[in-house]
């Protein structure tokens, strides 16, 4: 079974027990009385146009990876991006695989004003007005882990629920398969899902297939300046960026050297 099958697998139970514990109708009258979201994609968008659009990951670990930051404290790395000038924000609510937590982004939402995706597996619509609920401005939605109804059904539904979605894909079978999907944003992952080995040449490729309305997010493996530039030239206009941040002790000075010296 692969690592994604697995944590499909889990998540279909985690979904179940959280069902359980609070039914769809509870969340559905809580999503009413909610502040209107942050406009995520349009942060990225208007970053974009002047400067490097950052989308900053509090991610404390990876299936891959184990654990990458042990002194993990969300708020205070969330506090740190913001400092450091990134645009956007995305919390890992995974806890299985990614040592995450859906209370991460009600906690980070509490603190910091910017625009928050909720980074998990989505496999049910019930997930989407959890995320609503717990303060998320957008979610992931990915290509590899969802048939195309599905995608264009929870997309639609996110979008009613004022989720902005970010569609991962990272192969061309996928961008097929997503093509009719409305999202704003479409992220192309360089991790290679079987063997974890990130190849910044996934987004050059994948780029120029891409839907011309949706704006393009490179995600994972991204490390220096050099990397970025790389992918701005391929058409890149947001990145997605958590491991070389999370092991930094100065995140704001590594977040002002991706930027490329300035926070605009
Ligand atoms: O830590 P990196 O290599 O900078 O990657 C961040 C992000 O792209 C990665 O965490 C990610 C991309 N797609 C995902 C889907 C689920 C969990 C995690 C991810």
């Amino acid at each position: 079974m692969s690592i994604l099958d697995k944590i499909l697998c889990h998540k279909q139970q985690e979904v179940a027990d959280a069902v359980a514990r609070m039914p769809l109708s509870e969340y559905r009258a809580r999503c009413r009385d909610l502040e209107p979201t942050r406009g995520f994609a349009a942060a990225l968008s208007s970053r974009s146009e002047t400067g490097t659009a950052i989308i900053a990951e509090v991610k404390k670990g990876s299936p891959s990876r184990g654990i990458i930051r042990a002194d993990f404290d969300p708020v205070r790395i969330a506090g740190d991006y913001r400092d450091g000038g990134a645009t956007c924000l995305s919390v890992l609510t995974d806890r299985e695989f990614f040592y995450g937590d859906l209370a991460y982004l009600q906690q980070v939402r509490d603190q910091v004003s910017l625009p928050l995706l909720r980074k998990d597996f989505m496999i049910d619509r019930y997930q989407l007005f959890e995320a609503r609920a717990a303060g998320a401005d957008a979610v992931l939605l990915i290509a590899a882990a969802l048939e195309s109804a599905q995608l264009e059904d929870f997309a639609a539904e996110a979008a009613e629920l004022g989720l902005d979605v970010l569609l991962e894909v990272h192969d061309e079978t996928e961008i097929a398969k997503s093509f009719r999907v409305a999202a704003p944003l479409f992220g192309i992952n360089n991790r290679n899902l079987k063997t974890f080995t990130t190849d910044l040449a996934t987004t050059e490729r994948l780029l120029p297939l891409l839907p011309p309305e949706a704006l393009p997010v490179a995600e994972s493996g991204l490390h220096t300046r050099a990397d970025i530039e790389r992918l701005q030239r391929a058409g890149a206009r947001a990145f997605l960026i958590g491991e070389s941040l999370m092991r930094e002790t100065d995140i704001p000075a590594k977040l002002a050297e991706l930027q490329g010296g300035s926070h605009v």
